[in-house]
């Protein structure tokens, strides 16, 4: 279920961390994924692959757009008002995707259970409506603030504490009945 104080349809969800690879605006190798709030349990952004996303001439790198998949995945978090980690996503590449495309993706949660949230993702080509490219099933399990303070290594994990906009971020999701 979408929580009560879940960001509305529409709203842009921001970066849950500012060095993170797939959505972080301080991370100059990353993918600057924007992810939007939208409908339910369900969330859209747009990826551009760029000559830095290669994996063959002119193709993107079929890691590359998992890392969008689960990341537009991850973002399901906000709405659900949980911190959680992948911990298993199934690629299908349905249609190569050359460079300079924008990679239209589209998330939503399936059903939850206990700390388990189960949820799919697509992402077209040549338009919101274009042909799949790529789709996703992902299992994500919900976590606490610990597991990224007892994993992390320390000089990052002290310096996202030392951010007010982190801790804040954080704060929201812990407070989740
Ligand atoms: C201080 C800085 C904080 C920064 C973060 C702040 C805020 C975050 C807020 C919002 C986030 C917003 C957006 C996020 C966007 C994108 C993020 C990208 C996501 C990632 O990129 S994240 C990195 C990759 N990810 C990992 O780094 C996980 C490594 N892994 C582990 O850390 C453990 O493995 C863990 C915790 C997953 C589970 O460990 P555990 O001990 O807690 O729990 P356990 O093993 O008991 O599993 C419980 C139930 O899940 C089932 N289960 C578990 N794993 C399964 C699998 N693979 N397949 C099928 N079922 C599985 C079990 O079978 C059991 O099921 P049952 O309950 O039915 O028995």
């Amino acid at each position: 279920m979408r929580h009560p104080d879940a960001p509305a349809p529409g709203e842009l969800l921001g970066s849950h961390y500012d060095q993170c690879f797939g959505c972080g605006g301080e991370q100059p190798h990353g993918l600057h994924l924007a992810t939007r709030a939208r409908d339910g349990v369900r969330v859209t952004a747009e990826f551009t692959v760029r000559p830095a996303h290669q994996g063959a001439p002119g193709l993107a790198h079929g890691g590359v757009l998992a890392t969008a998949l689960d990341e537009t995945l991850g973002s399901l978090s906000w709405l659900l008002r949980v911190i959680a980690v992948t911990g298993r996503l199934e690629t299908d590449y349905v249609l190569p995707v050359p460079v300079d495309t924008v990679l239209h993706l589209d998330a939503e949660a399936t059903a939850v259970a206990g700390r388990k949230i189960y949820c799919r993702a697509t992402g077209r080509i040549g338009g919101p409506d274009g042909p799949v490219a790529v789709r996703a099933e992902a299992l994500f399990i919900e976590v606490k603030v610990d597991h990224f303070i007892d994993n992390g290594r320390p000089e990052e994990i002290r310096a996202a504490m030392n951010d007010p906009d982190s801790v804040r971020r954080v704060r929201a999701f812990e407070v989740n009945p």
